[in-house]
């Protein structure tokens, strides 16, 4: 049975949510699920936006095609050839043989390359700024590379001045009916999970996001649809200021992150006894995070979101313990930057740890680390707890 919902007069979310999967793109853990949107108009001519993911094929098909109620499909809008919104594009090319792809000229070997049907015969190439008028509503395009494949492009439709804005406002997160932001604690509920899918899916292109923004700032969006989470009909510039942030690299909070890499347990006591001194010092909502058992999407959302990161790490065949390391070259690669760190390193019989986080955080842009990285030769002595205090110091100084 079809389960759809209706956005407005001429609007359909025609999406669907799998909340079986354990790990999208195959890499980062969603215990909330996700959502696959896609969304039909039903105007003179009918439109699909972007079609869903293969696991939820069989729900989005009915969903089309009772939204469709016998009609037939003119247009499908490929704003995102990722093949969690263009697994069913075959299908839907199969199923309504007359309808036109309407895509850019970077869409078009992507579309062929997944697929076999050959999408040039039917292929409406728009370039930035063209239109496409189905009857009552006029759709302009901007392309929007690299938030997040090439290819990406968001339609805008200046009738109802409805954003289809891609990835771009995405979240993960499976829909539970409220398919609307306002009808959910999006802040409470669902902003971790967004910054989360950010800053893990889009946050390495930054510069390639603030570009779409600065186009966005000319729109008078009513109405943001994504292509995962939640449609947007209120305080859209709430979310929009997020997104400048996050984009930015800039620091949505002044507040620290301590993650710790530890064995036995003494690099723990170090960061926990940190968190204390920094708690005495005025520092609200301090974070500490064993990066063992802590997924590094999680680690890599917090740092988009703190604007003091702390690495404390014990020495590991005489580099750094493995899961903090895979966790900066995770940082690294995407593109974690703009922070100031401070170090912590332990070990017993040849310290190098700290050298080695410096290393690669140095190759981070406009990391500053603070001077007076701190050295506990196996477990922590009464002596060290000034340096510690130090550290707590010097990090509330600059925050
Ligand atoms: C597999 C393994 C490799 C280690 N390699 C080193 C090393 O290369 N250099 C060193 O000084 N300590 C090394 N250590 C010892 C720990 O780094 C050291 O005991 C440290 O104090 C542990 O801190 P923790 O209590 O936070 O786990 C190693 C420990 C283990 C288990």
């Amino acid at each position: 049975m079809y389960c759809v919902k209706k956005i407005n007069d001429d609007l359909y979310w025609v999406g669907g949510s799998d909340r079986r999967l354990a790990l999208f793109e195959n890499a980062y853990p969603i215990p909330r699920g996700i959502s696959y949107n896609s969304y039909v108009m039903l105007d003179e001519k009918t439109v699909l936006f972007d079609t869903v993911d293969r696991a939820i094929t069989g729900q989005f098909l009915e969903n089309v095609e009772a939204v469709l109620d016998g009609r037939n499909l003119d247009y499908i809008i490929v704003n995102h050839m990722e093949p969690d919104h263009c697994a069913t594009l075959g299908e839907i090319v199969r199923r309504y043989p007359d309808v036109q792809v309407v895509c850019n000229a970077k869409t078009v070997p992507i579309i062929n390359q997944f697929y076999e049907f050959g999408v040039d015969s039917r292929a409406i190439i728009v370039k930035e700024g063209d239109t496409l008028s189905t009857g009552k509503h006029n759709f302009t395009f901007y392309l929007a590379p690299m938030v997040h494949w090439p290819e990406v492009m968001v339609t805008y439709d200046t009738t109802d001045k409805v954003l289809f804005s891609a990835d771009a406002f995405g979240t993960f997160g499976a829909m539970n009916g409220n398919i609307f932001a306002d009808e959910l604690n999006f802040e409470r509920d669902w902003l971790d999970d967004s910054r989360r899918y950010y800053s893990n899916i889009v946050g390495k292109y930054g510069p390639s996001t603030m570009t779409l923004l600065k186009k966005l700032a000319t729109l008078d969006i009513q109405l943001l649809c994504p292509l995962h989470g939640p449609v947007w009909r209120s305080d859209i510039n709430w979310y929009v200021d997020k997104y400048l942030l996050w984009s930015s690299y800039e620091p949505e909070e002044k507040s620290v992150m301590i993650a710790y890499g530890s064995i036995y347990g003494n690099t723990e006591n170090a960061a926990n006894i940190l968190a204390c001194r920094l708690a005495d010092q005025g520092v609200k909502n301090v974070v500490v995070y064993d990066v063992a058992v802590t997924h590094p999407s999680v680690l890599i959302s917090e740092a988009f979101r703190c604007s003091h990161l702390v690495f404390a790490s014990a020495t590991y065949n005489s580099g750094i313990f493995s899961s903090m390391e895979h966790l900066l070259m995770d940082m690294k690669s995407h593109n974690v930057q703009n922070r100031t760190v401070a170090l912590m390193e332990n070990g017993t019989w040849g310290i190098t740890a700290g050298k080695k986080m410096a290393e690669i955080i140095s190759q981070m842009k406009n990391m500053t680390i603070l001077d007076d990285m701190i050295t506990i030769k196996s477990s922590v002595k009464e002596d060290q707890l000034t340096e510690i205090n130090a550290m707590a110091e010097a990090i509330v100084k600059t925050l």
